[in-house]
């Protein structure tokens, strides 16, 4: 059975509709990620499935319960951090997880939990929460929002504003977090990221659900492109199109090309030089999760 499931729901604000027949799930111990350009509708869905706002219609089943507007049990195992738990200036970062702690029936041992999230060292001890920096407070966040023991973490852009390294630690503890068995849904605009993290991909624009993929499907559907840079882009388009083959310019000052039967590197190396082009540089590869998403926002007519 799946943790948490959205059956058609939609939402409008005014005339705008926000969400419109989104339906998706997400499964037990995988790490979704919810991904679509500004204003797609990433942030409203996730708030309706903590029970943030109310929707207009279609069902969203969390651990076997409906998720309703306004503090449901079901959410008591649902830890998100869409709403930023409050941070107190004056707080170290075991006064916040003892705050919190109280506000929970059965909450997680606390000293367990600062070490899995690395908030025990000599960085935290007893400095206070303003002398804290973003990395810092995001891995306070994501402990406090462990507390309850939730099955599934909802985070909203959760590298946002992150140093490289800061990325990377975070990363490891989702990924720890996941093996444990939590399920994670992550918004994110950094896709290289995402690809790295993600199980599974649920790709959103304008409040509609274009894909529902894993990882791992979603990236081999893209096919591979024979990338080419020579002394004349244009030339070399021409030629590719000529011998017949699926060819375009890049944004990257290159042409690509697809590659199928009886075209790769070689082929397209021979066809250049005998256009007398000089090449200046040939690689066969897959398109990122970036240049992929591109293609299938484009694809349905409907980037953003
Ligand atoms: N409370 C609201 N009242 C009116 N319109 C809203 C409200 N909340 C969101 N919207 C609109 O709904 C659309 C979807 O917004 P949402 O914040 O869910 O997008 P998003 O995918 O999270 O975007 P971003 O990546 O920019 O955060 C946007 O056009 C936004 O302006």
């Amino acid at each position: 059975m799946s943790l948490l499931e959205l059956r058609h729901v939609s939402k409008k604000f005014g005339s705008y509709q926000a969400l419109d027949d989104v339906s998706f799930s997400v499964e037990p111990g995988r790490i979704v990620g919810l991904i679509g350009p500004n204003g797609a509708g990433k942030s409203t869905a996730m708030r309706a499935m903590t029970g943030l706002m109310r929707f207009d219609s279609g069902d969203i089943i969390f651990d076997g319960q409906p998720v309703k507007f306004s503090k449901t049990k079901a959410l008591s195992k649902m830890g998100n951090l869409i709403e930023y738990p409050s941070i107190y200036p004056n707080f170290t970062a075991l006064d916040h997880m003892k705050y919190y702690a109280m506000d929970s029936d059965d909450p997680e041992d606390i000293q367990e939990l600062m070490k899995l999230t690395g908030i025990d060292g000599p960085n935290f001890g007893k400095r206070k929460a303003k002398h804290f920096s973003l990395g810092m407070k995001q891995r306070l966040g994501i402990a406090i929002a462990l507390i309850r023991k939730p099955k599934l973490v909802i985070l909203d852009e959760p590298m946002n504003g992150l140093d490289p390294q800061s990325v990377r630690e975070i990363r490891s503890l989702i990924q720890e977090l996941a093996q444990k068995g939590i399920s994670f849904l992550i918004s994110s605009h950094l896709l290289d990221e995402l690809q790295r993290l993600a199980d599974d991909v649920v790709i959103i624009n304008k409040g509609k659900i274009i894909r529902r993929a894993t990882m791992k499907d979603f990236l081999s559907e893209d096919k591979a492109e024979v990338k080419v840079k020579t002394s004349d882009n244009q030339a070399m388009l021409k030629v590719a199109e000529e011998a017949g083959w699926n060819a375009k310019l890049g944004d990257n000052d290159q042409v690509l090309i697809t590659v199928e039967e009886g075209v790769n590197a070689q082929a397209v190396l021979a066809k250049a030089t005998e256009a007398k082009l000089d090449v200046l540089d040939i690689q066969t590869g897959t398109a990122n999760l970036e240049e992929h998403l591109l293609e299938v926002l484009s694809e349905k007519g409907t980037r953003a």
